[in-house]
């Protein structure tokens, strides 16, 4: 029986742009999901081998929904990233005039990258959002009004998004960044990591153990004296009252290279908990130099060393 996965959908967004370039999910059968929520939902119920969702772009960060569901709830595990260029296109029924447009829909993520163009050339349009690019391309096709009763006249999609759903392109490539990509992560429910391949990322949430001065320091110096680079961090909300934070952190490196796991040996003892989201392959392919000291026959000899001694 093919795998089943699941993405953001629906048909024609950036994440099933990304989807079909998972080597992973070569001959699986893709399946749309209206939000991240449930992408990620029918991992953890089973109903699909694994997810693929947005996490991080260039110019706005992270994806708040996507590093929230994997915050939360029952562990999950990151097996692979993809980056991917993102252009946005803003899309009409056929016979809109840009002049006109008044009302237009779009994901957050897209929404932040082209509200300067949108002020710019539109100042009296206002920007509605969605949750997802190609939702909002749909919902212009099929005249659906939106929360408030009105019906959006365009929408910030994918090019691709344009043909898919029958709608004309009014503007090109409308985002402050052309440069711009997209990250995105294949999620599944935890198991053996991969191997460590040379070029790798580790993701993690650390969880304060009480609120004290220089507690994110005590974190930081985890990584700092193992020679540990970090490629993200993210404060975000535990969900367990006012104040309460945790910390998303990407590192450079593999749960089996010993530099990261002396890290994370220190993480669980300075920290409340420490969730492990997976160690995989990085999509820059980027092999970062290890630094002198922080090489696993360093760590090895370290602690030969310390056995002889105990004796
Ligand atoms: O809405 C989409 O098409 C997505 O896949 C999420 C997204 C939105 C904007 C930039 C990158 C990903």
């Amino acid at each position: 029986m093919t795998e089943r996965y699941a993405y953001l959908g629906p048909e024609a967004t950036f994440t099933e742009a990304a989807a079909l370039r998972f080597p992973a999910l070569a001959g699986a059968t893709l399946e749309p999901s209206p939000t991240v929520h449930a992408a990620i939902n029918a991992v953890r119920t089973g109903e699909v081998t694994g997810a693929v969702v947005p996490v991080e772009n260039s110019v706005e960060g992270s994806v708040n929904a996507t590093l929230d569901e994997l915050i939360r709830g029952e562990p999950l595990a990151i097996t692979a990233e993809v980056l991917l260029p993102v252009t946005f296109t803003l899309l009409a029924r056929p016979g809109t005039d840009l002049a006109d447009v008044r009302r237009i829909v779009t994901h957050p993520v897209a929404e932040a990258q082209c509200r300067a163009w949108v002020s710019a050339k539109l100042p009296h349009a206002t920007i509605a959002l969605g949750p997802s690019t190609a939702a909002a391309a749909a919902s212009v096709a099929n005249g659906t009004p939106g929360p408030d009763g009105t019906v959006y006249d365009a929408a910030i999609s994918a090019p691709l998004a344009g043909e898919r759903y029958g709608l004309a392109a009014l503007a090109v490539d409308i985002g402050e960044d052309s440069d711009a990509v997209t990250r995105f992560v294949l999620v599944t429910l935890p198991g053996k990591p991969g191997r460590p391949t040379g070029s790798d990322k580790t993701t993690l949430v650390a969880f304060i153990r009480d609120d004290h001065p220089g507690a994110l320091l005590e974190i930081l110096e985890q990584f700092a004296t193992r020679g540990v680079n970090l490629t993200r961090i993210e404060s975000r909300p535990t969900g367990n009252g006012m104040g309460r934070y945790c910390f998303a952190i990407d590192v450079e490196g593999h749960v089996a290279d010993a530099r990261v796991g002396e890290a994370m040996m220190g993480l669980r003892r300075v920290c409340a908990t420490v969730r492990f989201l997976g160690s995989y392959p990085r999509a820059d392919g980027v092999r970062p130099p290890v630094l002198p000291g922080t090489s696993n026959s360093d760590f090895a000899d370290a602690a030969a060393w310390l056995d002889q001694l105990r004796g």
